[in-house]
């Protein structure tokens, strides 16, 4: 039997990995990335309360703030406790798809085969994390839309500004990008503009899907957003 997932609602179409283990100032991290255009950010889980004041500076409401990943029960709860809107696990672990059903939070589980994508979706997985998307291309999230249309894949791992619209096309519900953007160099030094600028030339690529990302209600698109998740001051 399949467990009924807690709805990802209107994820936006890219999520920024913060790999980062110290950010001096997360909340300026992510007001960064929101004047850049990405809206959804990924701390590592080392990162101590990412988001424990308010995110989304005035007039950009709506960042989420999530956690990965996610390797124990423990960081599971501490993710919540700390007001994470959503898990990352980097694999189909039932043990972590379980606390975060407890938690209520939305989570992603980690995944490249078909069967652990099967496996994913049983767990009642939000969406899933394909990971690492580069090895694949975009061609294999087509070839898994086609036979799991309903579960939100998110290309992780190697997707660039020069084919993260290509994976979008393909049916990808969301691109997850890394050092591109989130430049440990930039993070380390508290460079927020070079983070926008790297932000804004990533999402530039992708007009299409960033703007239907605005539009309430667009159907397809992610969204990680529970009635306790948004209970979450930002
Ligand atoms: O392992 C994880 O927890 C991940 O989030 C996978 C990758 O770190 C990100 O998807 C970013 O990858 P790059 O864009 O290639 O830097």
């Amino acid at each position: 039997m399949s467990l009924s997932s807690i709805p990802l609602t209107r994820i936006a179409p890219v999520v920024a990995a913060v790999r980062a283990r110290e950010v001096a100032d997360p909340v300026a991290l992510c007001t960064a990335l929101a004047e850049g255009g990405i809206h959804w950010v990924e701390f590592n889980t080392a990162v101590p309360a990412p988001a424990a004041r308010p995110v989304g500076a005035a007039g950009r409401p709506g960042t989420r703030v999530g956690v990965g990943p996610i390797l124990t029960v423990n960081q599971a709860e501490s993710a919540a406790a700390r007001g994470a809107a959503f898990l990352v696990a980097p694999g189909c672990d039932p043990a972590i798809a379980r606390a975060a059903r407890r938690l209520g939070l939305p989570f992603v589980l980690g995944a490249l085969t078909a069967t652990d994508i099967a496996d994913a979706a049983h767990l009642g997985a939000s969406a899933v994390k394909v990971f690492p998307a580069g090895t694949v291309g975009p061609r294999y999230f087509q070839e898994m839309h086609d036979r799991y249309p309903h579960l939100p894949m998110i290309a992780a791992g190697g997707v660039g500004a020069d084919d993260a619209a290509d994976y979008l096309a393909a049916g990808a519900a969301a691109v997850c990008v890394g050092e591109d953007v989130v430049s440990p160099a930039a993070v380390a030094s508290g460079d927020w503009a070079e983070i926008t600028r790297r932000a804004r030339d990533f999402t530039a690529g992708l007009p299409e899907w960033c703007a239907a990302s605005r539009a309430p209600g667009r159907p397809g698109q992610l969204a990680s957003v529970t009635a306790r998740a948004m209970a979450v001051p930002w």
